[in-house]
This record gives structure tokens, sequence and C-alpha cells, in this order.
């Protein structure tokens, strides 16, 4: 299906690694360009403010990577939502020791000194990129986890496996911001690579908005583009 331009009326959310910025070998190598950052600027004035960004990564590790983007950022899968810099909610209710389950899978991962380990604060990610013959051990570290931390669920990640809080979402952070000004009233358009992305694109859809997946696999989004380039390239088309 042809990818039609971005209205101005839209409200547009979008995805960060696989998405805005290329895969990366670490999460801490990932490129911002100036003309990403100058790009979302732009964007967020054309769409009178209805741009957020919604990740995988903590509110703080994103905004460390975009320091003067002046929008809303959902972060940790949903769980955690900041409206500007400098203010951050959790939109989850579960309590939970992250300080425990951060010694627990530092503990646990700690024989297998190629394995990365990422401390968030509603979870962790366990990176196994640059051993990938670690993913079976990898599985069994993160269910072990999960069994002992039942509210928390296992998210599948690119060369990952994370542990997030169970009943949130980058689909209810979607559903949450809708309610919002300026987001309220316009339809959704929300671009993603990865599955958790999937439902944000499935609710994206069900308001009559459109979901772009970004790159291979399956999606329930109606519109593909094959990498961030591409993403790049519509959204300056849609700036110019
Ligand atoms: O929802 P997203 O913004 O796409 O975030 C998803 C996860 O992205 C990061 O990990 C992934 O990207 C890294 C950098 O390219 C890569 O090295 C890693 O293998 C990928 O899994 C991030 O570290 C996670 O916290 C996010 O949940």
């Amino acid at each position: 299906m042809t990818l039609p331009p971005l209205s101005p009326d839209a409200a547009l959310f979008l995805d960060f690694d696989g998405c805005l910025v290329d895969i990366a070998p670490r999460p801490d190598a990932v490129r911002v360009t100036g003309a990403l950052r100058d790009r979302l600027a732009r964007l967020h004035d054309r769409q009178g403010g209805a741009v957020a960004l919604i990740s995988g990564r903590d509110v703080a590790d994103l905004r460390g990577h975009l320091p003067d983007f002046p929008g809303v950022v959902a972060g940790s899968h949903g769980s955690e939502l900041s409206l500007r810099a400098g203010h951050v909610q959790t939109l989850h209710h579960a309590e939970f020791d992250a300080a425990a389950l951060h010694a627990d899978l530092r503990a646990l991962a700690a024989p297998h000194p190629a394995l990365l380990v990422e401390e968030k604060p509603h979870g962790g990610a366990l990176h196994y990129r640059a051993a990938p013959e670690l993913e079976p051990e990898v599985r069994r570290i993160m269910q072990d986890l999960a069994a002992r931390n039942p509210h928390l669920m296992l998210q599948p990640a690119k060369m990952a496996l994370e542990l997030r809080p169970a009943g949130v979402g980058k689909d209810s952070a979607l559903a949450h911001l809708m309610t919002l000004e300026p987001f309220h009233g316009r339809l959704p358009v929300f671009a993603g690579d990865d599955t958790t992305d999937e439902p944000a694109m499935a609710e994206a859809q069900s308001r009559g908005g459109m979901a772009i997946k970004i790159g291979e696999g399956a999606t329930a989004a109606a519109h593909r583009l094959p990498d961030p380039a591409a993403l790049a390239l519509w959204l300056d088309r849609s700036l110019t």
C-alpha cells in the first residue's frame, strides 16, 4: 500500500532504535545525527507539538541521546512518561525492587563477560549481540528471573531479552497520550521496527490512524519502509 504523506493534523509516535537510528553493536553506540535532531524539532513545530517518542529505552537514556528534543518521551516500553525534559512519571503500579533485580541480573550474567546488562528503572535487558551463541543461556537466565518476578514479563528484543512491567506497553502509552493535548482529537501515526512496537501499531490503526513497520518481519502494520533512512526520507518529504 502506498504511504501517504504525513498530515500536519496527525499525532506522530516514533520508536527509536531501528526506526530513527540504525541498530548499533551496543545500546550506547547508536549514532544520533544533527539531521535527526533538526528533523525532530521541525516535526514537533509542524505537528503542533503532537510528536512523541515511544521507546523501550528508559526516559533518562533516551533524553540523554536527544537532549534538545522538545516533545514527549514515553520510555521503558510504556512504563515511564516524560512530558518535557526534567519530568518523568510512572505509568504502572507494580511495586518491585529494581536494585535487587539489577543485582540478580548482574550476578547471573557475570560468568559471561560478552553479555551486556542494561539496567532500567522498571526492569532490565540482557544483550547477547556480542555473543549470539549465548542466546539459550540468556533465555534461561531471563526466564528464571521472570519466574521470580511475576509482576514483570519477558519482552523479546533484537539480540536481547528484557524484563518489563506487565500490564503496560507502547499501546497503553499511545492510548494515554491520545487523551492529552496536543495529541487528543488527532489521528495517530506510529512507526516502529520490533515486536514491542506491534501492539502500538495495532492501537494506532484501530483508532483510524496509520502504522508503519520499519524493516523486515511479520507485522500488523499496513505500511512498511525498509530502514531508518527511508523513514527519514518520508518525514523530510512531509516537511517540504
Ligand atoms: O523501542 P526501541 O526504541 O526500539 O528500543 C528497543 C531496545 O533498543 C535498544 O536495544 C537495541 O538497540 C541497540 C542499539 O542499536 C542494539 O545494540 C541492541 O542489540 C538492540 O536490542 C535498547 O538497548 C533497549 O533498552 C531497548 O528496549
